[in-house]
């Protein structure tokens, strides 16, 4: 049997599929997300697209592919939009929309429930479905054959936690802590290099699968410039909830200190170098989606509780005894009640549901 906390190079933590904590019932805020980006994307794209030049005169088969699509029904709204958009556009040239066909990939790691994600295809999609596999971190498609790639809340994945960090004669190990602090330079450097070469990975493969021309839209976790990191602070009451379960011995100390959450949440610029450096997309748009969500919702200790254990139940399950997980997210949803208001205040608004959209070309070779 595999060893607890044995495993932290692994990088596979699906969302729940199904029931109470699943992902589908408990991402309305990525939901929310995929409602205010989708005008943006889809005016972003319609000024960029030429069918002409992505379609090089030799089909009428259009591939669009969602990675990170997790088990919707998100990626069926997102992929819609660019569905719809191509049809606006396809019109506008002169296209006609019988010609188009579309092909949609719907990505993520193996051990996503494609099941679930299948049973709930629409009954009216107007597209060929498929199942893509694999971590995107890596080669997903054969050269130049897609045409529109989207990735939406996924690629603040690492695909790894940090070397470091778990090292312990490493000046960044992490001890006793689950996540990084701004203050620990050291940690803070490692996550951030274990991103960029994550990122740059991303993009090589991306750059040779994409069709000249072609769109790529990406939205994740980001940090605009002098805003709060709220993803980091809740990240680490997190850890701090950990600690006090070890200090009543029901858990291990070792175990806390060789856990830790394989995100990081860059900032804006951090991205748009690394997009820069790569060199092969333009980037049309970049817009923080802090300032284009409504902020005036109330910080809420059981929803943020819940969604966060959406995405990260399966980490705590890998690494910790099953038995303790419920035990730590009721410890863990006290204390948000008990801070969350302090924390995050309703009249700031410099903290909410950080974020960046980032939506690009790439460029003609
Ligand atoms: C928070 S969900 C987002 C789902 C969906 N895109 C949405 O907006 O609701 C993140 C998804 O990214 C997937 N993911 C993370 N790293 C990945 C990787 N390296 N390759 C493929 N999928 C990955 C996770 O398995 C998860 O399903
Ligand atoms: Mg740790």
């Amino acid at each position: 049997m595999e060893r607890k906390g044995s495993n932290q190079s692994h990088e596979e933590f699906p969302m729940n599929g199904q029931g109470e904590y699943s992902y589908a019932q408990n991402s309305n805020h990525q939901r929310l997300t995929a409602d205010v980006t989708k005008h943006i994307i889809r005016e972003a794209m319609l000024e960029m697209l030429d069918l002409e030049t992505v379609l090089h005169n030799s089909s009428n088969v259009i591939r669009i592919a969602d990675l990170g699509c997790s088990v919707g029904p998100n990626t069926f709204f997102t992929v819609q939009n660019f569905i719809d958009t191509v049809n606006l556009k396809s019109q506008s040239q002169g296209h006609g929309l019988d010609s188009l066909e579309f092909q949609v990939y719907f990505n993520d790691h193996v051990g996503n429930d494609f099941n679930t994600l299948f049973k709930s295809l629409p009954e009216d999609k107007q597209y060929y479905a498929a199942a893509v596999p694999g971590s995107f971190h890596g080669r997903l498609f054969p050269e130049s054959s897609i045409h529109v790639f989207n990735s939406t809340y996924a690629l603040h994945w690492l695909s790894r936690v940090p070397r470091e960090i778990v090292d312990k004669n490493s000046p960044a190990y992490n001890k006793g802590k689950i996540f990084y602090i701004d203050e620990d330079k050291e940690v803070t450097k490692a996550y951030s290099a274990q991103f960029k070469r994550d990122f740059e990975s991303f993009l090589n493969s991306r750059a040779l699968e994409i069709v000249p021309g072609g769109i790529m839209s990406l939205t994740f976790l980001c940090v605009p410039p002098d805003t709060k990191n709220a993803f980091q602070v809740l990240s680490n009451i997190m850890g701090d909830v950990l600690v006090e379960m070890a200090n009543k011995d029901l858990i291990s100390h070792e175990l806390v200190d060789s856990f830790n959450i394989p995100i990081y949440t860059p900032a804006s610029k951090e991205v748009i170098e690394l997009i820069q450096k790569n060199g092969k997309f333009e980037i049309e748009k970049s817009e923080f989606l802090y300032r284009l969500i409504d902020t005036k919702r109330l910080p809420d200790a059981q929803k943020t509780c819940m969604s966060r254990r959406a995405w990260s139940e399966g980490l705590f399950k890998k690494h910790f005894e099953e038995g303790i997980v419920d035990e730590f997210f009721i410890q863990y949803e006290k204390q948000l009640a008990e801070q969350l208001t302090t924390l995050f205040p309703v009249s700031d608004q410099n903290y909410k549901d950080l974020g960046g959209l980032f939506v690009m070309k790439r460029t003609l070779v």
